[in-house]
């Protein structure tokens, strides 16, 4: 088994809906990867812990998924010098305006990458992680490059419906 390059974390296992589009990307690029709830409220040593051998295990970035008061990509960012993108959970209440608020009104210093609301967040957290990894990795940057170029012959071949 090869040893993760990514870190897919997030505060709670019913994350995983919006999170599984974030390692079904990587899975898809064959980017190795771990995925693992780790809250900064629930589980604060746990987290610590988490962050500060991210980069002795040999993690090249971390995302991050949390919801609510999501306080756990911040956390991560603040214990670690890796990349970190924040993916914000949909909430019930607030249909996560309060995650995406959480995540992205860091204080000037600790960064987090912040991406949007739920799946495609989540999934593009994942192509962006891809990307970070490309830099390095040429095999991968053609298989970004080829997943671009079906996209586009996707999209153009879209029709819409005659009135
Ligand atoms: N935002 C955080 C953190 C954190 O930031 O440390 N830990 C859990 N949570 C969030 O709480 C929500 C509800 O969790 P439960 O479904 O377990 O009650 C989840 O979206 C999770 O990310």
């Amino acid at each position: 088994m090869k040893k993760p390059l990514v870190g897919v974390i997030m505060g709670s296992n019913s994350d995983w809906e919006v999170m599984k589009h974030a390692a079904g990307i990587l899975k898809d690029f064959d980017v190795p990867y771990e995925a693992e709830v780790v809250s900064a409220h629930r589980t604060p040593d746990r987290m610590f812990e988490y962050a500060e051998t991210a980069v002795e295990r040999g993690l090249k970035c971390i995302i991050a998924g949390a919801g609510g008061a999501a306080h756990l990509p911040g956390m991560i960012a603040a214990k670690t010098v890796l990349p970190v993108l924040g993916v914000p959970i949909t909430s019930k209440q607030l249909l996560g305006m309060d995650s995406l608020l959480s995540i992205v009104q860091m204080p000037r210093g600790i960064p987090v990458a912040t991406f949007a609301i739920g799946e495609a967040g989540a999934f593009n957290a994942g192509l962006f992680a891809a990307a970070l990894l490309a830099v390095e990795d040429i095999s991968l940057a053609t298989l970004l490059a080829e997943f671009r170029k079906t996209q586009a012959e996707r999209v153009a071949a879209m029709t819409l419906p005659k009135l």
